[in-house]
């Protein structure tokens, strides 16, 4: 059984035209999955519907097997601590008025998993994880450069031991060296702990630094899907040889 998964999902914002029409694809324990394409091709469109925050117009999201319903509260909270989020930018995702240990625990507070000693433990061990020592518990964001930054809002998404992450862009607003440690970080969470990776990008160097498959997304439809090296090297449509054309290459 999938852990999370779109079945013939589609949706339109208010009474305007389709932007995810007729997608389906299943996250696994342990996958890592890219979903490319350009600018309003429905990435995002698609993350929110993965994160409950918007319901398919037609069609459904399974989590666990089941169809998403807000109104299962127990649904829900599992579903809420189970599938986490990180985001592009490392500077708007951290409240910068709160302390890094704060900031980390939030969601064992909002999700009321643990506090006290507990959520100090789960915290040290979360900032472990992706290579940050306790002695970053209080300081404030401003004192991080970006890819820290990024590696605390990774920790904020395990902390409550998700089965799932989906991360928009998120190495996309890093230079390049800081890209490949974030990935590595990513990709670490992914070998020891079994975490699934859905990761949304426009740029398919990351996605080929992570993921093994690859889904690539035209105007709100998947035209290709597959192993994420037979889609560099062998594109079968004309869309995704584009996307392939646009990697930067090295000199
Ligand atoms: N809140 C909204 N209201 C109306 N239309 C929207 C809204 N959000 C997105 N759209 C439209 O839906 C389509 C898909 O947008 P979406 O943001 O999902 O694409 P994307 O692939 O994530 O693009 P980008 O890479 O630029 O973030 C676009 O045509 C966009 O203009």
């Amino acid at each position: 059984m999938s852990l999370l998964e779109l079945r013939g999902a589609s949706f339109a914002y208010g009474r305007g035209r389709t932007v995810v029409d007729d997608v389906s694809f299943s996250i696994d324990a342990g996958e890592s999955i890219g979903l490319v394409g350009e600018s309003g091709a429905g990435k995002s469109t698609i993350l929110s519907l993965l994160l409950g925050l918007i319901a398919p117009t037609s069609g459904a999201v399974l989590f666990d097997g089941a169809p998403l319903a807000r109104r299962d509260r127990g649904l829900m909270r599992r579903f809420r601590s189970s599938v986490q989020t990180v985001y592009q930018d490392p500077y708007s995702s951290l409240d910068p008025r709160q302390r890094i240990d704060r900031i980390v625990a939030e969601p064992l507070r909002s999700l009321d998993i643990a506090a006290g000693d507990a959520a100090r433990e789960r915290v040290g061990e979360a900032l472990a994880s992706v290579g940050l020592d306790r002695d970053v518990l209080r300081r404030f964001p401003h004192e991080f450069s970006g890819g820290q930054r990024q590696r605390i809002a990774i920790a904020r998404a395990i902390v409550c031991r998700p089965k799932v992450l989906l991360a928009d862009e998120p190495v996309s607003a890093l230079d390049v060296t800081t890209r490949i440690q974030v990935i590595d970080v990513l990709r670490r969470l992914r070998d020891e702990t079994g975490l699934a990776l859905l990761m949304v990008s426009h740029d398919l160097t990351s996605v080929a630094a992570l993921c093994e498959r690859t889904i690539v997304l035209k105007d709100g439809s998947v035209v290709e899907e597959g192993d994420t090296g037979g889609i560099l090297t062998s594109p079968a449509t004309a869309y995704a040889r584009q996307l392939v054309a646009a990697i930067p290459r090295l000199p």
